[in-house]
């Protein structure tokens, strides 16, 4: 698939993501009791600890699916279902991830669950639709730095980013 352009640059931190994931838990208390979460590996098992913590909720499987290298989007594979938490067709289960971009994760796992509450913290335009509940929008040619993934560095003064 062709490299999406993406020309800005959206950094966490642990704390706005963790004030973020607490901000979309108080969405989330009042359209439950849940049965369980469904964590969308890898990023949506963080936002999912700290909902499944805020909520109260113990009972917590996985979808396992992989669709990027990085930056790069390739099709996505999944790697494990969700037999162990016998979710049937996901009625009164919350699926937490942490951000939906073009939503092809989301199509598939909705597609496994399709009565399942789909919860994201950050979502993009074209990933929007396919989310009941998120928190912070950004624009699509937007990449957001999870703090999982980066780390503290120097940093270009915005004048020479400017010059060039
Ligand atoms: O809406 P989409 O275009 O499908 O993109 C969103 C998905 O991409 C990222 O996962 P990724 O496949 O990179 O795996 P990871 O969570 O293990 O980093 C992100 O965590 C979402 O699950
Ligand atoms: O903007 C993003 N940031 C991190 N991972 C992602 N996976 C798809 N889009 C993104
Ligand atoms: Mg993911």
């Amino acid at each position: 698939m062709a490299e999406a352009p993406f020309n800005k640059h959206f950094p966490v931190s642990w704390e706005e993501l963790h004030r973020n994931a607490k901000a979309l838990a108080w969405r989330l208390i009042d359209r439950g009791p849940w049965k369980g979460i469904i964590a969308i590996t890898r990023g949506g098992m963080v936002p999912a600890a700290i909902i499944a913590r805020e909520l109260e909720i113990r009972m917590i499987d996985t979808v396992c699916v992989s669709s990027y290298d990085h930056q790069q989007q390739r099709n996505a594979t999944i790697l494990k279902g969700v037999e162990g938490a016998n979710a049937g067709d996901g009625e009164g289960w919350l699926i937490i991830d942490d951000l939906v971009d073009t939503g092809k994760t989301a199509e598939i796992v909705r597609k496994m669950l399709p009565k399942a509450h789909f919860a994201t913290v950050y979502a993009k335009p074209a990933g929007r639709p396919l989310v009941d509940t998120f928190i912070t929008e950004v624009s699509q040619d937007t990449w957001i730095h999870f703090p999982w993934d980066i780390e503290l560095q120097f940093s270009q003064p915005i004048a020479k980013q400017r010059n060039g």
